[in-house]
């Protein structure tokens, strides 16, 4: 039998996934809380438990066959060496452009800026914001951070963030409106090229099996 390997992103998406698994007999049968790689109840199966901006690397490079991943994160990595075959439609939320509430930067997407230098965007996700500010002739200072982008337009570090928003709870908490929606963000399947083709009838079973959860869902 062929053998598969599944780079999972840890965290939500990990969350999200299990019930997923354990519905199709493809539970994680080790301490996933520890082990990096770790069977899975069919003996053809192993996970790798990574940073979600690990899995689209993991599976370029053929470490793993197939990964799940955000959008967000598959868009900022760039996803062309990648399939895309499905969209699993869990952990959803959308990337935004928020603001300080009443702020001068509180005003309608595109409103021609008075300032004199550049505005300022802090995210996690630079390429992103780059490519959409300059899809709209407008020259940003990306300000890169790993977390918390909530709390830079707060202290003055940026004017804007570009961040992801699910209920609205962490912006609001923090005195942030949302302007602008970027895209909508959901967990996606990403197979590796040489996978598919050599491991094919393995590859499009698996995927037959997740594909009829989401169909039940
Ligand atoms: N509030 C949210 N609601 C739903 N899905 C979300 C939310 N925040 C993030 N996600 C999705 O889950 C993915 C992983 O988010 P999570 O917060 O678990 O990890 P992370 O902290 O971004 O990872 P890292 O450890 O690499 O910084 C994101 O890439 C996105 O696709
Ligand atoms: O709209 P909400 O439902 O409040 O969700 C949005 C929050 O969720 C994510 O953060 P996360 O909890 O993953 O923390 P992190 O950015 O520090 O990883 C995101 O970066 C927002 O801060």
């Amino acid at each position: 039998m062929t053998s598969l390997t599944l780079a999972l992103s840890k965290g939500r998406i990990l969350e999200d996934c299990l019930p997923m698994l354990d519905r199709l007999g493809l539970a994680p049968a080790g301490d996933i809380d520890r082990l990096l790689r770790v069977p899975s109840r069919d003996p053809n199966l192993h996970f790798l438990i990574i940073r979600p901006t690990d899995v689209p690397t993991y599976v370029e490079h053929g470490a793993a066959d197939l990964g799940i991943v955000g959008k967000d994160v598959l868009m900022e990595h760039g996803g062309e060496a990648l399939y895309e075959p499905m969209d699993l439609d869990i952990a959803k939320c959308r990337l935004s452009i928020a603001v300080v509430k009443g702020s001068p930067f509180d005003r309608p997407p595109g409103t021609p800026t008075t300032l004199r230098r550049r505005v300022r965007v802090a995210t996690k996700y630079p390429e992103i914001t780059r490519r959409f500010f300059a899809a709209r002739g407008e020259q940003v200072e990306i300000i890169k951070l790993y977390g918390s982008m909530e709390l830079a337009p707060l202290v003055g570090l940026a004017d804007l963030i570009v961040d992801l928003v699910a209920t609205g709870n962490t912006l609001k908490a923090n005195g942030l409106v949302e302007t602008e929606i970027i895209c909508q963000v959901s967990s996606r399947v990403v197979v590796n090229k040489a996978s598919m083709k050599m491991k094919h009838a393995a590859l499009r079973d698996l995927l037959a099996r997740l594909q009829t959860l989401r169909a039940a869902a």
